[in-house]
């Protein structure tokens, strides 16, 4: 009850955000701020001449084209309301938090008047906002759920957006995979992202509530192409992120694709994928690099020396240089002209979950790609790598746990307008 009041309280608030005023000036106007001794030292997040920040407003949303920030933190929601207006509403108010906190405004600096909760947690009070940006995609299961059309939005539904399917050698948990919603928050201080996440699930008490959460991270001051857990560089074949025909052709999704409520946002997939990095660390050198058809230092492929030279598979039908199953050669075979309408754009990071229950190093890669298209890009790619007959070398060194196909909503233009506004119109 207390919590219902409370989101009601902030939407009434943030009503006014339909006129253009965004939260944190709002409340910073309408709350005033205890002048403690850490805020009076340490300024609000604003304050900081380091403070680099990312706008939440545009035609597509931020955390796919952004360059990847060192620290990530991706939340699935299982909505719990059957009310589309509480739905919408929860949109509403996560748009104007996600504007203010990508800000680097806090949601509130002091407590409500009365016996409220705090809006904001408040443990991101002074520290910069580290270019967070913040993502929301939407599962095939908020159109319909066990055959119910739980929200009207049945015949909204993307085509291209199903349920992920179990791959082989798929290890998926339940509590680990799916959701209604996701939220992914990256950011270059895991406690911003921690903070957006900790708010938006705050903020949802009795709407919706949180069902699987996962950290991940890059190294922080690394020079090039970071690397993954097997120790190689991991990206160097990733598009470039300023190339804007290849995320027209390959990335966004546009209208005339299907659902054209969903123009501007693109497909999200999410893989929990454990690496076996005890069996993983017994392999001789070589072995390593012809499981993932990579040199290990320098990232270079097989036949090459630089790091961004292209193998030619051509010349090496056999795979006497680059193996037929390694991991880059059936990633990208590089023959025939799907190979470029294939492509994905990969925004992975690493995650380090301490151990598992038989005391094995729980680690591995929180694999997210993007795309256009989900059955002719990444299933068309991750087919091959589990293809019984010939599978990816390296897959006897993972297993997938969890994850998720997700559609990115469109965009929120500007001030005023929400996420997901063209899906309810
Ligand atoms: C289905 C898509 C993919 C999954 C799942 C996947 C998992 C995965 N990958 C690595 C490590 C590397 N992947 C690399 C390249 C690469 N991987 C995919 C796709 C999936 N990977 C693609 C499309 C590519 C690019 C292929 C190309 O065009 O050459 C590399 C090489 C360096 C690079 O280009 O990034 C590494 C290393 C791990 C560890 C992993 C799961 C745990
Ligand atoms: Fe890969």
């Amino acid at each position: 009850m207390g919590d219902k009041m409370n989101r009601r309280a902030f939407l009434g608030m943030t009503a006014a955000g339909a006129a253009g005023v965004v939260i944190g000036d709002l409340l910073g106007k309408a709350q005033k701020v205890i002048p403690t001794a850490s805020n009076k030292q340490l300024g609000t997040a604003t304050a900081s001449a380091a403070n680099e920040t990312i706008s939440f407003y545009g035609a597509h949303q931020t955390g796919v084209v952004t360059p990847a920030q060192n620290f990530a933190n991706v939340a699935a929601f299982d909505v719990t309301t059957q009310d589309v207006k509480e739905l919408k509403e929860l949109l509403q108010l996560w748009t104007e938090m996600a504007a203010s906190l990508m800000e680097g405004k806090p949601l509130a600096a002091e407590p409500q008047e009365g016996k409220f909760p705090p809006l904001d947690t408040g443990e991101q009070m002074g520290l910069d906002t580290g270019k967070l940006t913040i993502t929301f995609a939407v599962g095939a299961s908020l159109f319909e759920k066990d055959g119910v059309d739980r929200f009207g939005l049945r015949s909204r539904k993307p085509a291209g957006l199903t349920e992920m399917p179990i791959f082989h050698k798929d290890s998926l948990q339940d509590q680990l995979t799916h959701g209604d919603i996701v939220i992914q928050a990256c950011a270059d201080d895991p406690i911003v992202c921690f903070h957006a996440i900790r708010n938006f699930s705050k903020a949802a008490r009795g709407v919706a509530h949180l069902r699987w959460q996962q950290t991940g991270q890059l190294g922080v001051k690394s020079q090039g192409t970071k690397r993954n857990l097997f120790g190689f560089k991991d990206g160097t074949a990733n598009p470039d992120l300023q190339d804007e025909q290849f995320m027209k052709n390959n990335v966004w999704v546009e209208a005339g694709d299907g659902a054209s409520w969903f123009a501007g946002g693109t497909y999200m997939v999410v893989r929990r994928i454990h690496m076996r990095i005890e069996t993983w660390d017994q392999q001789p050198f070589s072995d390593q690099e012809e499981i993932i058809g990579r040199q290990k230092v320098s990232g270079a492929p097989m036949d090459g020396h630089g790091e961004f030279d292209k193998p030619n598979f051509a010349d090496d039908s056999k795979g006497e240089v680059t193996a037929l199953d390694s991991h880059i050669r059936l990633s990208n075979p590089r023959t025939g002209e799907n190979s470029e309408r294939e492509r994905i754009l990969r925004r992975g990071y690493n995650f380090m979950d301490n151990l598992d229950n038989v005391g094995r190093i729980n680690a591995g890669l929180l694999f997210v790609c993007f795309n256009r298209n989900i059955q002719t890009q990444f299933e068309s790619i991750q087919k091959r790598l589990t293809n019984p007959k010939l599978p990816d070398k390296m897959l006897s060194y993972t297993d997938t746990t969890g994850g998720g196909y997700f559609a990115v909503l469109p965009g929120v233009p500007s001030k005023g307008s929400y996420l997901g506004q063209s899906l309810f119109t």
